[in-house]
């Protein structure tokens, strides 16, 4: 099974909706956890519980476990242990980016199956050129695993790269972040066999006008197979669930509602409940 199909199977059965796990020193410090790996632990391992029965997808952000360094990985390995083993399909947020040998032993890290870090999808940065992630791609397809380009992030200050016109090449005079996904739907097209998502999607903040990067979204989305789109900035960074088929426009139909903050501070004995209700205004929106 390709990534496509897996991501077309979580929306059918369990919706859209993404739950990020970031686990915040404020957040440890309200969910009365400590600030060490055994709390990021707890932590992770509470939030796949919440989640599991009630959305599809969770997003850990790496970072934060990083911080603790091998102790930090060790409880990162054990929350994607357990969010696979409860059917969840697990998004690794680790943005990784380089020349293309050492982007391919990131990948080899995250999506090989068997690996101590294993997921379902990693994230991925393409400031080296997408060229630089092609064998991360083809390694990733091969092997039932997706890959998430960042192309417009939700981030104010990525507005000015994001948006500067390429100036050579095939992609000339497009945005960066609209050569992106004119690259990455290249590589999905490539690939054999029919399917209803590629196993390539995009970072695509939900706070951005996509029509400041030069995409129309009224057609950016027609295309087979379907572009899937992580979509963060729900919640805290202020972004509308109600809004997103606006949004997205004809994108809408791989997207990917990513939230983490607003969803968090629900804390441990809310959380399951904030999930539930979250996931049934996503349904509501018809995204
Ligand atoms: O463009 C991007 C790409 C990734 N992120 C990550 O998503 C979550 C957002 O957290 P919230 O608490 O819902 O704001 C976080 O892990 C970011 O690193 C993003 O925000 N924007």
């Amino acid at each position: 099974m390709t990534f496509g199909d897996r991501l077309a199977a979580v929306f059918a059965e369990r919706g859209r909706l993404c739950v990020g796990i970031d686990p915040h020193a404020h957040l440890l410090e309200a969910w009365g956890l400590p600030a060490t790996a055994d709390g990021l632990r707890s932590f992770g391992l509470t939030a796949v519980e919440a989640v599991a029965g009630r959305a599809g997808i969770v997003k850990p952000q790496v970072a934060f476990f990083e911080r603790f360094g091998a102790a930090g990985y060790a409880a990162l390995e054990d929350v994607l242990a357990a969010a696979r083993a409860a059917g969840l399909l697990v998004i690794a947020d680790v943005k990784r980016g380089d020349i293309g040998t050492s982007v391919t032993a990131y990948a080899e890290a995250w999506l090989t199956p068997g690996s101590p870090l294993e997921a379902d999808a990693m994230t991925v940065a393409a400031y080296q050129g997408v060229g630089s992630l092609a064998d991360a791609m083809a390694l990733g397809e091969s092997a039932g695993k997706g890959l998430f380009v960042l192309a417009a992030t939700s981030n104010p200050e990525a507005a000015a790269v994001q948006q500067a016109v390429v100036q050579s090449g095939p992609r000339a005079n497009q945005s960066v972040a609209r050569a992106i996904i004119e690259d990455v739907h290249a590589f999905n097209q490539e690939q054999s066999g029919p399917r209803p998502f590629g196993s390539v999607g995009l970072v695509l903040g939900a706070t951005v006008d996509l029509a400041d990067y030069g995409i129309d979204v009224a057609t950016a989305g027609e295309r087979t197979p379907a572009l899937p789109v992580l979509a963060p900035g729900f919640g805290h960074q202020g972004a509308r669930v109600e809004d997103a088929a606006r949004l997205f426009g004809s994108l809408a139909s791989g997207v990917i509602v990513s939230e983490s903050r607003g969803l968090l501070t629900a804390g441990p004995a809310g959380l399951a409940d904030a999930v539930a209700r979250r996931a049934e205004e996503v349904r509501a929106a018809h995204v």
